[in-house]
């Protein structure tokens, strides 16, 4: 299993419209989706288009959230994962698992807010980093 497009960089923010002005007025990034609830995974998310990427800004929607802590500690927001894509979800969950690496929760594949299924490994893995692995979606 080898990574494969780097698909997105996850921001968690406290105030998701207030941060897409932000990329707006200050970088120019003025492509954004509208802001969707994910209620089940404890998110609020809207893209950023980028030319080769996408910014997902994610903002907590519940107390159970999973940005809930991160936000506690990171006030005003912050880099909080990246997302790769992957041929195979199970067999990446899989090879994740072979190579002793972390994966969070039950380590079954859920549908994320690109409609295709997703995985995440923890940080302690990678160096501090948060990694989001997706199915590369059809294109
Ligand atoms: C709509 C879906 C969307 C998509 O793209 O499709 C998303 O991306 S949703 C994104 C939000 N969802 C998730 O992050 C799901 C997976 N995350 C988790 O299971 C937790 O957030 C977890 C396990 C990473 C952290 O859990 P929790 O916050 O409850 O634990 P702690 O605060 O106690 O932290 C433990 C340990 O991990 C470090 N940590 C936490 N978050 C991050 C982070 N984002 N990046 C780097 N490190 C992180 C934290 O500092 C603690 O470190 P320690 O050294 O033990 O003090
Ligand atoms: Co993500």
């Amino acid at each position: 299993m080898k990574i494969g497009r780097l698909n997105h960089v996850g921001v968690a923010v406290p105030d998701i419209e207030a941060a897409k002005k932000t990329y707006a007025a200050l970088y120019g990034a003025t492509q954004a989706t509208e802001t969707k609830d994910f209620p089940h995974l404890g998110v609020r998310v809207a893209f950023v288009h980028l030319d080769n990427s996408e910014i997902e800004l994610i903002e907590p929607c519940g107390e159970a959230s999973p940005i809930h802590k991160f936000l506690e500690r990171n006030p005003k927001g912050g880099q909080h994962h990246i997302c790769f894509e992957v041929p195979d979800i199970i067999a990446a969950r899989d090879a994740m698992r072979e190579r002793g690496a972390t994966v969070l929760g039950t380590g079954e594949p859920y549908i994320g807010a690109h409609c295709v299924p997703v995985i995440f490994v923890h940080p302690k893995d990678s160096h501090g980093q948060l990694i989001e692995l997706m199915q590369e979606p059809a294109r």
